[in-house]
């Protein structure tokens, strides 16, 4: 019997978390309570967001995170719910955040996890009541509880993560997760205030005709994304660019295709975080039989060497990233450089 069917109409986020958890028995409970924090952190940034533009929390901050990017108030509001909802709930050590220029150690020496969020995502949407998203994913620690998180513990590869998914502040407000048993996706009700199962296994196409890129940088991305765009186009593919990585991504999860953020001249290894955005995308979309890759090489593959690393990013249905990384590969061939 497939979940659907074994679950009542109306799951709740909550009990969908306690069932699976009841089919591990060895399962001690506490990732189940992290998730439960993320979810309630997520309730909270949503309530912010969809009353920004009656309160004074639109427009920028007055600061640059570390990435020399300019920081919106939701952006900081977003991070200290999120840091406020992982340090109280206990089972996180440390936490690595897009708006923090160093990791954040909770001072639960006892929790097991690593969490790593990027808490609000597509900020230049923000002010124009345009899709959002926060992104995050699950590690647990290597070194032994009992201290703080190493940083060995922070840079670990996107295959050892035990969890990620992503909220999307939409049309309507939906938690995306896996924990590496298919994806499941959940619509919140606000006037009852609970996440509801609406999209259980969620799978992606394996093929499809969007292709998602911000084609303002066109002449700066490699020759072999240039060449895919342009075949895109002799297909009569539809192009579809939000400018918010968690947005664009939802779509072609659920409709197929594919989304590109090559490197380009003003972002030389592309502009995405492999930590808090691109491992956790890449995690989820495998989860749902589509790939990740850098064009090259699987995302989840990379050995992260810093907290706030950039990475390419070629993400969606497999057909399509497969045939945009032979584009990619022509043109090596033609130029006769050995693969990266
Ligand atoms: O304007 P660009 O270069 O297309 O960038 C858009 C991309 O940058 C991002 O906004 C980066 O995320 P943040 O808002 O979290 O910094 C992605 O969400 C998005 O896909
Ligand atoms: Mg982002
Ligand atoms: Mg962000």
């Amino acid at each position: 019997m497939n979940d659907k069917l074994a679950l009542p109409v109306g799951t709740t986020l909550d009990r969908f978390i306690m069932r699976k958890q009841e089919e591990f028995p060895f399962a001690t409970g506490e990732l189940s309570q992290l998730l439960r924090d993320i979810a309630l952190a997520a309730k909270i940034v949503n309530r912010e967001i969809n009353r920004a533009g009656l309160l004074d929390v639109t427009g920028a901050y007055g600061n640059q995170n570390i990435q020399g990017e300019e920081q919106q108030k939701l952006d900081v509001i977003a991070n200290i719910r999120f840091i406020r909802a992982l340090r109280n709930g206990g089972e996180v050590c440390t936490i690595i955040s897009e708006e923090e220029d160093d990791v954040i150690q909770t001072g639960n020496h006892r929790g097991k996890y690593i969490v790593a969020i990027d808490p609000l995502d597509g900020s230049s949407n923000i002010d124009v009541n345009v899709s959002i998203g926060t992104i995050f994913s699950i590690y647990r620690r290597k070194s032994e509880t009992g201290s703080n998180g190493t940083m060995e513990d922070c840079l670990q590869q996107g295959t050892r993560q035990v969890a990620a998914g992503y909220v999307i502040y939409g049309s309507s407000t939906m938690l995306v997760y896996t924990t590496g048993h298919g994806v499941n996706g959940f619509t919140y009700e606000p006037s009852l205030g609970e996440f509801f199962l609406s999209h259980p296994n969620i799978t992606t196409p394996a093929d499809g005709t969007t292709y998602s890129c911000n084609e303002g940088n066109m002449n700066s991305f490699p020759e072999g994304i240039q060449n895919y765009v342009n075949y895109c186009k002799d297909q009569n593919y539809s192009a579809r660019y939000i400018g918010s990585l968690v947005a664009d991504f939802h779509r072609n999860l659920l409709k197929g295709g594919i989304y590109m953020y090559p490197p380009t001249n003003k972002a030389p290894s592309g502009k995405l975080r492999l930590i808090y955005e691109c491992n956790a995308l890449a995690f989820i979309i495998e989860q749902a039989g589509g790939k990740a890759t850098t064009g090259f090489k699987r995302i989840m593959d990379l050995q992260p060497e810093e907290l706030h690393q950039r990475c390419p990013l070629l993400i969606g249905s497999a057909k399509m990233v497969d045939k945009a990384e032979a584009f990619l590969k022509e043109v090596e061939v033609e130029e006769g450089i050995v693969s990266k």
